[in-house]
C-alpha cells in the first residue's frame, strides 16, 4: 500500500475518466522535462535526488552544532525569511506541538527555537529580546542570497547583542550560518569572522530548501530525529518517480489541479485539521506561490485551518463564487487523543459522545465538510500521512515539491525561478536611500509629486 493515501474520489463528479486521461501525454512530457533537465529552470532540480545524495560530512557537523547549541543555550534565534524560515518552522510545528517553547526543559527534547527576520516589525524584535533576556543563546543566520533585508537587519542587532553578552570571539561561536557556498555578503562575514558554516546548495532554491542544512540545523535543535526526514523524503523520491498517473499520486495530484485551474477553478485552499500543521500551509503557499504564479497565470494558493475557520470562511467555502478547489493535508493517527467524558447532568447535552473520541469527532467533522463542499461545488482533494513522525513529514514534503515541478510544467511555466519577487525591492532600496538607487529613487520621488 502507498504510505500516503491520496484520495481523488471527490473530484470526479468536476473532472471525468477521459480529461485525466489525456493528461497523461503531457504528464510524460513534464516528467521527462524534469527528470532529464530539458525543462526550464533545470539548473535549480537538486531537490529531486538530495533526500538519498546529501553530503554526509555537513550532516554529522548539523548535528555536532545542534548538540552544542544544546549545550551551551537555552534558545537558538533562527533568522531568515521565505524559504529561510517557513519549511524550519512549518517542520518544528509538526514534530513538535503547539506548545513546544512554553514547555519546561525537562518536557523539551531540546532547545526553545525562535524566528526573526521573518518582518521589518520592530515591535516584534524587540519583544523577541525581550524574550530571550539574559539567558544563554546562539543565532543561526540562514540566507541563501546572503543579501536579504529583513534577516540582515536582524542578524545585526542580534550580533550586537551576542558580542555585548560574550565578547567577539565566543559571540563568534555562537553563530552558524547557513548561506551560499561562495557568494554573497554573509559568506564575506563567515570568512572574516570564522563562523562556523553550512551550505545551500547552488541547484536548490530556497523555497526547495527545507532538506538542506537550512532546515536541518534548527529541526535537529528541537532534538527531532533528522535521518528519520531525509529518509522519508527519500522514499518518497523513489515512489514518486513512475510517470503513470495510474501508479504515482503526486503527478496524479498535479494533474487533477491543472485540469480543475483550466475549469475555472482558480484558488486552492490547503487544509488541516490539525493546528499544528497551520506552518505547514505557509511553507505550502510559499513552494506553491513563487512556483507557479508568474507570467500572468497560475493557481491562487490560499489556506484554511478547520475545525476553526469553519466559522469563519466557511460560509465563503460553501456558498460564495465558485473557483474554488480543497487540498486536505490529514493525519490518520495524530499522537494524541481525548476521550470525551461523560457528565451526569447532561445540561449541555453532549451526552451522546460520551466515551467517544476527539479524533473520532475531528474525523467526522472531516467527512461531513468534504459531503458538504463537495456538494456545493467544491472539488475536495485528500492527502493523508499516517502518522506526525520525521519519516512521514519528509515524505510528504518530498510529495509536494515533486508534485509543484510536474504541476509548472504542465502549465508552461518555469516552476523554479521568481522574478517577480524583485519587484518591490528594488522600490524599497531606492526609497530608503541604497547606494547604486538613486536614478530610481528620483524616478519614484517625481511620481509621488
Ligand atoms: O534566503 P534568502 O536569499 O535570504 O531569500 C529569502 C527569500 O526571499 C526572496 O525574496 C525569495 O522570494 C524567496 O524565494 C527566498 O526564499
Amino acid at each position: 500500500m502507498a504510505y500516503i493515501n491520496f484520495d481523488d474520489t471527490k473530484v470526479t463528479k468536476f473532472v471525468h475518466d477521459n480529461e485525466l486521461a489525456e493528461m497523461q501525454a503531457l504528464v510524460t512530457a513534464a516528467d521527462q522535462e524534469l527528470r532529464n533537465g530539458t525543462g526550464a529552470g533545470a539548473d535549480f532540480r537538486g531537490w529531486l535526488t538530495l533526500p538519498a545524495d546529501y553530503d554526509r560530512e555537513e550532516f554529522a557537523r548539523i548535528q555536532a552544532a545542534a548538540n552544542k547549541i544544546n549545550q551551551d543555550s537555552e534558545v537558538l534565534v533562527v533568522i531568515g525569511i521565505g524559504g529561510s524560515y517557513l519549511g524550519a518552522k512549518m517542520a518544528m510545528d509538526f514534530l513538535n506541538g503547539s506548545f513546544y517553547n512554553s514547555k519546561s526543559a525537562a518536557d523539551r527534547r531540546g532547545v526553545q527555537v525562535v524566528f526573526a527576520g521573518n518582518s521589518l516589525s520592530a515591535t516584534y524584535l524587540q519583544e523577541l529580546q525581550d524574550f530571550v533576556g539574559d539567558r544563554d543563546f546562539s543565532v543561526n543566520i540562514i540566507s541563501k542570497s546572503g543579501t536579504t533585508t529583513e534577516p540582515s537587519i536582524a542578524f545585526r542587532i542580534f550580533k550586537e547583542k551576542l558580542i555585548q553578552k560574550y565578547g567577539k570571539e565566543e559571540a563568534n561561536h555562537r553563530i552558524y550560518a547557513t548561506t551560499d557556498a561562495k557568494n554573497g555578503a554573509l559568506r564575506q562575514e563567515v570568512a572574516s569572522n570564522g563562523y562556523e558554516s553550512f551550505i545551500i546548495p547552488d541547484d536548490v532554491g530556497g523555497r526547495f530548501s527545507v532538506l538542506t542544512p537550512v532546515g536541518l540545523l534548527p529541526i535537529a535543535a528541537t532534538g527531532a530525529d533528522i535521518t528519520e526526514l531525509m529518509r522519508g523524503a527519500s522514499e518518497a523520491a523513489t515512489a514518486y518517480q513512475n510517470a503513470d498517473l495510474q501508479q504515482n499520486a503526486a503527478y496524479r495530484y498535479a494533474a487533477l489541479r491543472n485540469i480543475l485551474y483550466r475549469k475555472g477553478y482558480v484558488t486552492e485552499l490547503v487544509e488541516n485539521y490539525e493546528p499544528n500543521l497551520r506552518m505547514f500551509a505557509e511553507w505550502w503557499k510559499q513552494l506553491m506561490g513563487e512556483s507557479e504564479g508568474k507570467d500572468q497565470k497560475g493557481i491562487y494558493p490560499s489556506s484554511a485551518n478547520f475545525t476553526t475557520d469553519l466559522h469563519s470562511l466557511g460560509q465563503y467555502i460553501q456558498e460564495g463564487l465558485r473557483n474554488l478547489f480543497e487540498t486536505v493535508v490529514k493525519v490518520k493517527t495524530p499522537p494524541y487523543n481525548v476521550e470525551i467524558p461523560m457528565e451526569a447532568d447532561n445540561l449541555d447535552g453532549l451526552n451522546y459522545l460520551k466515551g467517544q473520541s476527539l479524533n473520532e469527532v475531528n474525523d467526522k467533522a472531516y467527512e461531513g465538510v468534504v459531503l458538504a463542499h463537495n456538494d456545493g461545488g467544491v472539488p475536495v482533494l485528500t492527502v493523508e500521512i499516517p502518522d506526525e513522525s520525521e519519516y512521514s513529514l519528509g515524505y510528504l514534503i518530498y510529495f509536494f515539491e515533486v508534485a509543484v515541478g510536474i504541476s509548472g510544467y504542465l502549465n508552461g511555466i518555469n516552476p523554479f525561478n521568481q522574478p517577480g519577487v524583485e519587484a518591490y525591492k528594488q522600490n524599497m532600496f531606492a526609497l530608503l536611500g541604497k547606494p547604486g538607487y538613486e536614478e530610481l529613487a528620483a524616478k519614484l520621488n517625481q511620481a509621488d509629486d
